[in-house]
């Protein structure tokens, strides 16, 4: 098997993951892909103020499902409180990131995996991020590397039907 293959996850295990499987097309204006049931008109409000377009620091995956940043802070301890504070407010709220931590950076993607799609969700905890991460001493942020967003995939991948409803 092309060592290319190996990487790629099989379809069967990536179905609740929509923004791994790269379309065969790319589309000229990246266009969001709303999990079924989001109130799209507030969502794309939301989600306008997020993105590096309107100033802001997230960005849409290739396919529109999910929105992704990286974060860098002075040291690992900043790095690793920031992300105990976020994983709070996932307690709270029951929604998880996709994420990975190096160091003193850290890479999340935001996307619902059940019903597959953005939801205010991701949205709202997207903009909770940034909120908590000027708490913590945030450094100016960097584009994320390829490394912590293959991390975050592969973590994603593992995790496999993560949220589809238990039987
Ligand atoms: C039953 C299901 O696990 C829960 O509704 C939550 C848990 N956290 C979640 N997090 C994310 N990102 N997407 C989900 O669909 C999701 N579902």
């Amino acid at each position: 098997m092309p060592a290319m293959a190996r990487l790629l996850p099989r379809p069967a295990q990536t179905r609740h993951l929509p923004h791994l499987v790269k379309r065969s097309y790319s589309s000229p204006t990246m266009q969001p892909h709303y999990s079924s049931g989001t109130d799209e008109a507030a969502a794309a409000t939301s989600l306008t103020a997020l993105l590096t377009s309107s100033g802001g620091s997230w960005t849409l995956s290739s396919n529109g499902s999910a929105i992704e940043r990286s974060f860098k802070f002075k040291t690992f301890a900043k790095t690793w409180d920031f992300m105990t504070a976020v994983s709070l407010q996932c307690k709270i709220k029951n929604h998880h990131p996709e994420w990975s931590n190096v160091y003193n950076s850290t890479f999340i993607r935001w996307t619902t995996h059940n019903p597959p799609g953005l939801s205010e969700k991701d949205l709202g905890l997207a903009a909770l991020c940034d909120t908590i991460a000027k708490d913590f001493g945030e450094l100016a942020p960097e584009p994320a590397s390829c490394e912590m967003r293959t991390m975050a995939d592969k973590a994603a991948v593992a995790a496999a039907d993560c949220c589809a409803p238990k039987k």
